[in-house]
């Protein structure tokens, strides 16, 4: 009788099994992991706070590096439903939501739309004499694509479509849709619905496609928290047409830690691998040392380690963030929904993108066994830059950040800002003056500073484009790339601020020899992106050539400092070995054995000769092919 832990963590490695029999194992393995999760639920009550924690357990213990089939379930699903269901629509749904009696997903994106969302073809027209929406793919691009655990697993999804009424199109508003029969599974009449076949990585996600020929849905399917449709169909407005895009801002929260997760992991692997690999020698005569000994070795991972601490305080700092304007949200205060926002947006991008470099990263650190299925670390490359994509492409999103940016510039003099922009009023004050100099305050003043000039050359580009003729869609498509870096400099001035201020409460509770650790982490953070953003830095403020000297010798002592507690500052993130799933991160350092293991689990490895040498390779060896 095999135990939990075996039935989740034993049999066929994923890598050898097909398309098709990987998606039937990771559903077997999610039933498992799931039922466990649903204890947990059935115990503590499921609002968004306490349904995060659930969810990081989730995301944290999502058993295969390829996703779960139920992940869409539980990352969009339901907290869309929380967010955009009415009470009734709640009460009908949500309890068997939770408990997993139906599975869903979130179906938004189509073959021809994922960004634009204003631009989705998929139609909802109300029919009041049957006080029913007609649902209807018009084209093949209307063909929802994408949507997680579609393809064969949820039997209801959310489908984001145009709202028609009274023959006016009122946007895109959220239905549910039951796509399968609950006792059959069958698509249920009028459904086209499948797998969209194998990608880049996450193929356990089994993301799906599905297309409507005038599905007839009830009018309480359209989610009502919000906008509404009356049984004759007059439309009821939103108090904010953009609640409908709050779920995504939860999501993005979500990933914030996700990306921590996924990083974590790679620099787990990659920091212990470093340890126990030896190569070359440093001094002719001496014993081969441990590659984490060469400083170019530590400057692939110490950074990658600083950059995960930088931003598992950063996700935390966005989750209170969300929390507070949530509740305002909540009680009709929309004041702060564009700063969420442009936050949500740019830490995504950031903490995805760096989480996505940072692991590439890790995989050439670890050379050849980096670049096995069995280290995990290819798995993990393919997951960190899918999430560059979904929940919004980061461009996009930081696109989105400059927008709110440049309002908030246009409305410096008019009042006080908001709490993340509020740098901005500081260091554009008449009378500000600022000298660069090398020190944790003097690199964050010096991102902020950079980030607020970027943003206001960008304001006088457009205002000067907008006035030599050019409208203000082609002056902004023609300085967006300057917006975009207006964007990220915002970001990692709140990235580096915030790391130093919450490391340094942090650090009065811990003991002076940790406090000194994660000191030297929030430093090697900000030097690295000093050095990493040099141009901006030389254009905006005052740091010099001399001062740069003197930065590269701090980078290097600190990373000198940092390298004898690399291994038990990754040990602390306590990743146990079935999650790691690395023949090269494991904690008993045991590499070669475990390569070696892993290798003889190839199918190719089951006969010593085979098959295709009597079929192919003899008769060709022979010429007689
Ligand atoms: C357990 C295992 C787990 C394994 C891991 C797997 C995890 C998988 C995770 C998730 C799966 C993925 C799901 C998805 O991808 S769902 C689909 C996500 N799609 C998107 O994010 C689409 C991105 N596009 C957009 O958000 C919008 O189209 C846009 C904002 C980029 C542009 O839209 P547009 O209408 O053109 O906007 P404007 O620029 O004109 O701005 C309009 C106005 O609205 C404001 N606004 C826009 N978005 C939001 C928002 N989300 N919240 C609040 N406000 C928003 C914007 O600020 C403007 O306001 P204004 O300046 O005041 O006018
Ligand atoms: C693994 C994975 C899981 C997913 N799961 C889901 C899901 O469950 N449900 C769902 O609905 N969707 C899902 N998606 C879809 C995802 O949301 C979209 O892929 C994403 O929103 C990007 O849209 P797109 O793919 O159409 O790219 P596009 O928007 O076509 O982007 C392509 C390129 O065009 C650029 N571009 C687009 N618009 C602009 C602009 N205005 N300005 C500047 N550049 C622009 C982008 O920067 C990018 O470089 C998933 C995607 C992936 C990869």
């Amino acid at each position: 009788m095999l135990t939990k832990r075996e039935e989740l963590f034993g049999g066929t490695p994923d890598e050898y099994l097909s398309h098709k029999e990987k998606y039937e194992n990771s559903t077997r393995k999610a039933v498992i992991l799931f039922s466990l999760l649903r204890k947990i639920q059935e115990e503590n009550n499921t609002d968004l706070t306490n349904y995060r924690n659930l969810l990081s357990g989730v995301l944290g213990a999502s058993i295969s590096q390829d996703g779960s089939p139920f992940g869409l379930h539980y990352i969009m699903f339901m907290p869309v439903f929380m967010s955009q269901a009415d009470e009734e629509q709640q009460e009908r749904w949500l309890h068997r939501a939770l408990n997993c009696s139906i599975i869903g997903s979130y179906a938004q994106t189509e073959l021809g739309h994922g960004t634009f969302i204003r631009g989705l073809e998929t139609t909802a027209t109300y029919d009041p004499s049957t006080q029913e929406f007609v649902l209807h793919s018009p084209t093949l691009t209307s063909y929802k694509w994408w949507p997680g655990g579609l393809g064969n697993t949820a039997n209801y999804c959310i489908v984001i479509a145009q709202l028609y009424s009274k023959g006016e199109c009122h946007g895109i508003h959220s239905f549910i849709v039951q796509v399968r029969d609950e006792d059959t599974h069958m698509p249920l009449p009028g459904i086209k619905v499948g797998e969209i076949g194998v990608k880049m990585g996450l193929n356990a996600v089994n993301n799906g496609f599905i297309g409507f020929e005038n599905v007839r849905i009830p009018r309480t399917n359209m989610l009502m928290k919000h906008a509404k449709i009356l049984e004759d169909g007059t439309y009821v407005k939103s108090k904010n047409s953009k609640l409908i895009y709050g779920a995504m801002v939860f999501v993005r929260v979500v990933i914030v830690f996700d990306s921590v997760n996924y990083l974590a992991k790679a620099i787990t692997v990659a920091t212990r691998y470093s340890a126990v690999r030896r190569q070359s020698q440093l001094k002719e005569g001496e014993p081969e040392r441990q590659i984490l000994d060469y400083v170019t070795q530590q400057d692939k991972i110490l950074t990658a380690i600083a950059g995960c601490f930088a931003m598992k305080m950063n996700a935390r700092m966005l989750w209170d963030t969300f929390n507070v304007i949530n509740d305002q949200l909540h009680k009709g205060n929309m004041e702060r929904l564009g700063e969420l926002h442009a936050l949500a947006c740019c830490l995504k991008a950031i903490s995805t993108s760096d989480s996505s470099l940072f692991t590439a990263r890790c995989r050439v650190s670890c050379g050849g066994h980096g670049y096995m299925v069995s280290s995990t670390l290819p798995a993990t490359s393919a997951l960190t830059t899918a999430s560059c994509t979904y929940e919004g492409d980061n461009t996009v999103l930081l696109l989105q950040t400059a927008r709110f940016l440049l309002k908030t510039w246009r409305q410096i003099d008019t009042g006080p800002l908001t709490p993340t922009v509020e740098y901005l009023k500081t260091v554009s004050a008449p009378g500000f003056s600022y000298k660069w100099e090398n020190s944790i305050e003097g690199i964050i003043r010096g991102f902020q500073i950079v980030s607020m000039k970027k943003i206001s050359s960008c304001l006088n580009l457009m205002t000067a484009k907008v006035m030599s003729g050019m409208s203000q869609a082609d002056a902004w498509n023609t300085i967006s790339i300057q917006l975009v870096s207006a964007g990220e400099s915002h970001c990692r001035a709140i990235v580096i601020s915030t790391f130093h201020e919450d490391m340094s409460k942090a650090m009065r509770s811990m003991s002076a020899s940790l406090a000194e650790v994660m000191g030297q982490l929030v430093e090697l953070y900000a030097v690295y992106w000093t050095l990493e953003r040099l141009g901006d830095l030389l254009e905006y403020t005052s740091i010099s050539g001399a001062d740069v000297v003197k930065l590269r010798s701090w980078y290097e002592e600190l990373l000198r400092k940092i390298r004898p507690n690399a291994v038990g500052l990754v040990d602390a993130f306590d990743i146990i070995d079935e999650l790691l799933q690395s023949t090269l991160g494991a904690y008993d350092g045991r590499v070669y054995e475990r390569l070696m293991e892993e290798a003889l689990k190839s199918p190719l490895n089951a006969e010593p000769v085979n098959q295709s040498f009597h079929k192919y390779l003899k008769p060709f060896m022979q010429g007689k092919l």
